[in-house]
Parts: structure tokens; sequence; C-alpha cells
């Protein structure tokens, strides 16, 4: 039987001690940020603006391909995900982080595994703490919501499930546009199954609170990263906080446009397309006067299939970059090494050294 993300973290725990949780009110030593916690935490800050794109758009393949690589995020509107939906998800995670802490620390995630309440993983690849608290959803979040809405958890599964539906189509679009701007075929990806519609797909729902900080410029919501996917989907709330950062801009702030959703390429779609869709390294700042929500849905490949650089994507003059390995695999390595993953995986190009 295939393995599921949940395998991964039970043989990668990560201690982070719920004393790590913040009491939101003052803003001590321990969560104050400055460029020696985060080298790029004061880099420049550009009015760049990334590309929003109309999905009913005809030269939709274009826009698409041409946000991959240049930026490798985008803002997109006309999806079809329904209002509704998108007020539903935010009314979930809005009543979530309202709970009272004893509740939320009810279903709080465990030191080996994947799903619940707590902080970003990635808070035990810095020293300073993170402004933010996050709870990740994988598989069903029953047993978890039972703990904190004894009485209304069905309600709030049938949002998370609704949600995971519409958001894998749109995440297969997506990847077909993205991936039809180079040229691929349904026929070039076997693992899209037979109706080319990524069903056995994996995905975990992210849902992540920044409260109101007294002193946000010195403090991080969620620290630069790249995310370990095939492409994340984003729904932020009507405050903005998202950074992505460019090279040869800087940080560029991403604002919020009712209705929209912000996609961004993660590491395996960077491997996928021998980095010709770079994984873009984005953070979330936090305000003094709004609280933020955002609801990221992070989507990968079925956990045990090799991802490498597509055949018609390398030549001898672009010859592949990366090796061969699952999404297991890279988690593994993103869990020892971080933001240095691909970089590293880019040193081995025989499968068998990565265990
Ligand atoms: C599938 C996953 C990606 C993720 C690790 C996880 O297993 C579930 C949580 C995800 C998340 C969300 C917040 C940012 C991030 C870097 C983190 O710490 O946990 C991502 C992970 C990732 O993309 O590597
Ligand atoms: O809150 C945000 O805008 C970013 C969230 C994010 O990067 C993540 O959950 O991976
Ligand atoms: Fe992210």
């Amino acid at each position: 039987m295939s393995s599921t993300l949940s395998d991964v973290f039970r043989s990668h725990p990560i201690h982070i001690p719920l004393s790590n949780l913040p009491d939101f009110k003052a803003l001590p030593d321990s969560y104050t940020w400055t460029p020696k916690d985060d080298l790029l935490f004061s880099a420049s800050a550009s009015d760049e603006t990334l590309p929003l794109i109309d999905l009913s758009d005809p030269n939709v393949t274009t826009l698409v391909g041409h946000a991959c690589t240049t930026w490798g995020a985008f803002q997109i509107t006309n999806h079809g995900v329904p209002s509704r939906l998108l007020d539903d998800i935010e009314f979930l995670t809005g009543s979530l982080f309202r709970l009272p802490v004893q509740r939320k620390l009810k279903a709080a995630r465990s030191e080996n595994g994947v799903s619940g309440y707590g902080v970003a993983r990635i808070a035990s690849f810095f020293n300073k703490k993170m402004w933010s608290e996050g709870f990740t959803v994988i598989g069903s979040p029953l047993q978890d919501f039972r703990k904190l809405w004894p009485s209304h958890h069905l309600k709030y599964c049938e949002i998370i499930e609704d949600y995971g539906e519409h958001m894998q189509k749109l995440a297969a679009k997506l990847m077909w546009l993205a991936l039809g701007s180079l040229g691929v075929e349904e026929k070039d990806i076997k693992w899209a199954g037979p109706n080319s519609d990524f069903q056995g797909t994996q995905a975990a729902t992210q849902l992540n609170h920044y409260p109101i900080c007294p002193e946000p410029d010195r403090a991080m919501g969620l620290a630069a990263h790249t995310d370990s996917t095939l492409m994340t989907i984003l729904y932020q709330n009507n405050t903005a906080g998202l950074q992505v950062f460019r090279d040869d801009v800087g940080w560029v702030t991403v604002p919020p446009v009712p209705g929209s959703l912000v996609v961004n390429v993660g590491d395996l779609l960077h491997i996928l397309t021998n980095g010709i869709f770079p994984s873009v390294l984005h953070r979330a700042r936090v305000n003094h006067v709004r609280s933020r929500f955002s609801m990221a849905y992070l989507w990968g490949p079925p956990s045990d299939i090799m991802i490498s650089p597509l055949p018609k994507l390398v030549d001898p003059l672009q010859p592949p970059l990366y090796p061969s390995l699952t999404w297991k695999q890279y988690l593994a390595t993103k869990a020892t090494h971080f933001n240095q993953s691909l970089s590293i995986i880019r040193n081995y190009l025989s499968s068998d050294q990565i265990s």
C-alpha cells in the first residue's frame, strides 16, 4: 500500500515545545527578529505587482506560463471556486482560532504527527518565534474537529471536504495550463491517471492565523520559505501580509484582491520543470490593526511516485539538474535541510544517495 504524508513525519519527528505558542499580548525578545535571525529579514521591498490572471482570458496558457517562469507565483480570478465556499472556509478558520487556547490544545499536533494545532513546522529552523498559530489538516479532520467542536464538528468537516475537492480540481487545471505553456502534454505525465485529472494526488490544508501585533516591524508571521509542493493555492482574508521574493526586486507584497486566490510554484514543480518554473520564496508579515487569516492548499503528487525533470524539458544542452525522488523523500530532506533542500539534492544526481 502506498504511504501517506503522515508516514513521513512519523520517521522525522520535530520537537517544538508548546511554550512556543505565543501569548500575542506583547513582543518579548524571543519574538523580535533582526537580520541576524533571517538574512532576508530586512531585504528591500518593492512596489512591483504580482501578475493577476483572469482564468477566462483566451490567452490564459501563455499568461500562466509567463507568471510561473518569471515569478513562480500569480493571483487568479474567475477560478470557479464558489465565493460561498471561500466565505465558509474563512468562517471556519476564524471560528477555530477564536476558540479558547485550552480547547485548541486538545487538538495539538503531536511531535511525530502532521495534522492538528500548533506552530509551523519550520519554526524549528529559527531562533526566534513566529507571530502566528496554525492548524494542519491531512486526510479527514473528523477526530481533531470533534475535540474542537464536540457538537458542530460535522458541519466544519463538510466545509473542509468541499474545499479540498474544489482545490484539487483547480490545482489539476492550473497544472495543465502551466505545463501546457512548455509544450508538456497529458501523455507526458502518467501519474496524472487515466483521465489526466490527477486523482490520487495528496494535499494538506494549512489554516494560518496572524494575530494583531504590537510591533509588526520587528515581528515575523511566517518566516521565508518555499513550499515542498507541486503548487500551493492560497486564500487570504482582506488583510495584506503575504510577500514573495524575487532576487532582482526584493520583497513584493501580494495585496488581497476580493475573491481571488494566490498560486505559487513549489519545490516539486521546480524539479519537474528542471528549474524553468522557480519555486518562490515567500513569507507572511503581520500588522498592528487587524488580525489576518490565510488558508493554504498545499498540493503534491501521490507520495511514492518518482518525480524528476520531465524528459521533454531536458536535452544535452539542458541536462537534468535534479535526481528522481518521491515527495516522501523530498519532505524528509526538507525536514533536515529546510531552504537548502533543492541545492542539496541538486548535488545528488543518483537517487540511491537520497534516503
Ligand atoms: C505537505 C506539507 C507541506 C508542509 C509540510 C506538510 O506536511 C504539511 C504542512 C506544510 C507547511 C505549511 C506551512 C509552511 C510549511 C513550510 C510548514 O512548515 O508546514 C509547509 C510545509 C512545506 O511546504 O514544506
Ligand atoms: O499566510 C500566508 O500568506 C502564507 C502562508 C504560507 O506560506 C503557507 O501556509 O505555506
Ligand atoms: Fe508557504
